[in-house]
């Protein structure tokens, strides 16, 4: 079993909860409140950027350069692709970069972007890897599952874009190198070392969970 095989077995009944999660679910059946999804944005860009600053960790820790270019690669992807979508909605539901600016995280965001940080700054470029899995690989996981639940969801005129942003091939290709980077550098690790791993994969799947509910709860 690789590394990410066994992450992914022992986190399964976290991410489950994703695929029924009433926000999720709402962006799957187009009926999610826009407002609801607008405030999710915002907070999700303030999300993204802390993030893209995580793999700017991995850079800096980076002891070869396949290394560095994975994450400086991924900083690209996030800064030009991922956040494309984002930027597209910010047209659509006139979210200007002031209003981003002058909007404070909500603490699961705070917290959530705290502790992958604080992984990032302590640990080496696995911790790094370990740290932000969940996030990239989870979104790839749970469009997948709207549009095999319901195919039509791709075109739904608001909800389709963010679909088939995340259930794309492309972005699918860059989680692979993710995955298969952090099963390589993982092979060797003793059972103390999984055991580090498993707990930030399961504590980063946890907010993530977190963050759907947030999403959620906010006015
Ligand atoms: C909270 C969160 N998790 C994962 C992703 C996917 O990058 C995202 N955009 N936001």
């Amino acid at each position: 079993m690789t590394t990410v095989e066994h992450l992914l077995g022992k986190s399964r009944h976290i991410w489950q909860q994703y695929y029924v999660h009433p926000f999720v679910l709402g962006i799957q059946e187009g009926t999610l409140e826009q407002e609801k999804f607008r405030q999710y944005m915002i907070q999700d860009y303030l999300y993204l950027v802390d993030y893209t600053k995580t793999f700017a960790i991995g850079v800096a820790k980076a002891n070869s350069i396949p290394t560095m270019q994975l994450f400086a690669g991924s900083i690209h992807t996030l800064t030009h692709t991922e956040m494309d979508i984002h930027r597209g909605y910010m047209g659509t539901l006139a979210i200007t970069q002031e209003e981003i600016d002058t909007t404070k995280p909500a603490l699961p965001n705070l917290s959530y972007t705290s502790y992958m940080l604080r992984q990032a700054y302590e640990g080496s470029v696995v911790e790094v890897l370990a740290s932000i899995l969940s996030c990239a690989y989870s979104y790839e996981v749970i469009a997948k599952t709207m549009v095999q639940n319901r195919p039509e969801c791709v075109d739904d005129a608001l909800y389709g874009s963010w679909i088939r942003g995340y259930a794309s091939d492309d972005y699918a290709e860059k989680n692979q190198v993710l995955i298969e980077m952090l099963n390589d550098w993982t092979k060797e690790y003793t059972e103390a070392q999984q055991q580090r791993l498993e707990d930030i994969f399961l504590a980063c799947s946890e907010y993530e969970l977190a963050f759907w509910d947030m999403a959620w709860m906010m006015k």
